[in-house]
C-alpha cells in the first residue's frame, strides 16, 4: 500500500539532514505507529507524502502509484490529518468538507459528511464557523476532512495532541472502527500508550533514521527478559542495606520500599540471595517493560 525506498530529505536553507535512507513497507490494512522524538522527521516524512514538501532522493509509491509521476492519483489514496489547523476558519463546518469534497471531485455527498459528523461527534456543529470550534473540535474537523475523499490510507500526525482524556479516548474508538474496515492506518504520537493500545507494528524514527521497525508485540517480547521488581519491607531502608545487589542498582523510594532492574531468568536467584542476607520483604511487586521503556531505550541507544 505505502513503499518508500531509500527517502533522504536535506532541507536547502539550514542543509539539515531530516530524512536518512528511510525505507517502509506498509501493506493494506495495517495500523502502524510512527514514533519519534521532536525533531526525529516524522513530520518531514508524512510532508513528502502529502507532497507538500520536496524529497532529495528516493522512491514512493502510494497504491501502487508513483508519488513523482502520478502524484494527483497519489492524493486520492491518502488522507492526511496535519498537526497544524489546516482549513479556512471563515466557513462553516459542513462548508469546509463540502469544499475538500470538491477538491477530489466528490458531489452530493452530503450523507457521507453527515456520516462523518456524527461518527465524530460535530453534528450539532454542522453550522458552525471553522474559528468557533474548541481545540478537540479542531482536531476532529481535520480528520473528518482527511476523510472526506474516502482514502485507503489515513496518516495522523499527533491528532491528540493537547485533547483530554475522554476525547482521546472517542477518538482511540472511532480510529480502531476505521481499521476494522480495512483502512491502512499510520499514527505519529508522543503518546507512547496510545501507539501500545492502537497499533499492531512500531516504527521508531531517530534522527531521520528509523531505528527500529516490528510488530509491537514482538518488541514486548524481545525487551521483556528485563523486569522491575519492587519489595516493600516494614522497616526504613538506607540503601548500604543492599549493597549485595550492587549490580543491580537498587533504588530505596518511599523510605520502606527498593526496586531494581533483573533479568527475569535471575529472579529466583536474586530473591534467594535477599532472603540470604535476612532481608525478610513483606511484599513483592513485578513489572514488566511497557512499549514506552522500550522506546526510550531504543532512543537514547
Ligand atoms: N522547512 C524546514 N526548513 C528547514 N529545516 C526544517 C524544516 N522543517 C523541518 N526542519 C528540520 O528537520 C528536522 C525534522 O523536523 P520534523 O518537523 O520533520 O520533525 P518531527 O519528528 O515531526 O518533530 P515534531 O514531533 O516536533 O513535530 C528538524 O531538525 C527540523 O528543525
Amino acid at each position: 500500500m505505502l513503499k518508500i525506498k531509500n527517502l533522504s530529505k536535506t532541507y536547502v536553507k539550514n542543509q539539515k539532514e531530516a530524512l536518512k535512507n528511510v525505507n517502509l513497507n506498509i501493506t493494506q490494512g495495517e495500523f502502524t505507529a510512527l514514533l519519534g522524538q521532536n525533531g526525529a522527521g516524522k513530520t518531514t516524512l508524512i510532508n513528502i507524502l502529502a507532497g507538500n514538501v520536496k524529497k532529495t532522493y528516493g522512491e514512493i509509491q502510494i497504491g501502487g502509484y508513483d508519488l513523482d509521476k502520478q502524484e494527483l492519483e497519489t492524493k486520492k489514496i491518502i488522507g492526511i490529518v496535519p498537526q497544524e489547523i489546516a482549513y479556512d476558519p471563515a466557513f462553516t463546518v459542513e462548508e469546509i468538507l463540502t469544499k475538500q469534497s470538491g477538491y477530489f471531485g466528490f458531489k452530493n455527498n452530503k450523507e457521507y459528511i453527515d456520516e462523518l459528523l456524527e461518527a465524530l461527534a460535530l453534528k450539532d456543529k454542522k453550522k458552525a464557523y471553522g474559528r468557533a470550534l474548541s481545540g478537540g473540535m479542531k482536531r476532529r474537523l481535520l480528520i473528518a476532512k482527511a476523510l472526506v475523499h474516502k482514502p485507503k490510507i489515513l496518516i495522523l500526525d499527533e491528532p491528540t495532541a493537547g485533547v483530554d482524556i475522554e476525547l482521546r479516548h472517542t477518538m482511540y474508538e472511532f480510529l480502531k472502527k476505521l481499521h476494522n474496515t480495512g483502512m491502512t492506518l499510520i499514527l505519529t504520537t508522543h503518546y507512547i500508550e496510545e501507539a501500545e493500545k492502537l497499533c499492531k507494528r512500531v516504527v521508531v524514527i531517530n534522527e531521520g533514521a528509523i531505528i527500529a521497525d516490528a510488530p509491537k508485540d514482538k518488541l514486548l517480547k524481545d525487551f521483556s527478559k528485563e523486569i522491575k521488581v519492587e519489595l516493600l519491607f516494614d522497616w526504613d531502608l538506607d540503601v548500604a542495606d543492599f549493597v549485595f545487589l550492587r549490580e543491580y542498582h537498587p533504588k530505596v523510594k518511599e523510605k520502606r520500599k527498593v526496586s531494581f532492574k533483573i533479568d527475569k531468568d535471575d529472579l529466583a536467584k536474586v530473591l534467594e540471595r535477599i532472603t540470604q542476607n535476612n532481608m525478610k520483604f513483606v511484599d513483592l511487586n513485578i513489572e514488566k517493560q511497557k512499549l514506552e521503556d522500550i522506546y526510550l531505550q531504543l532512543i537514547r541507544g
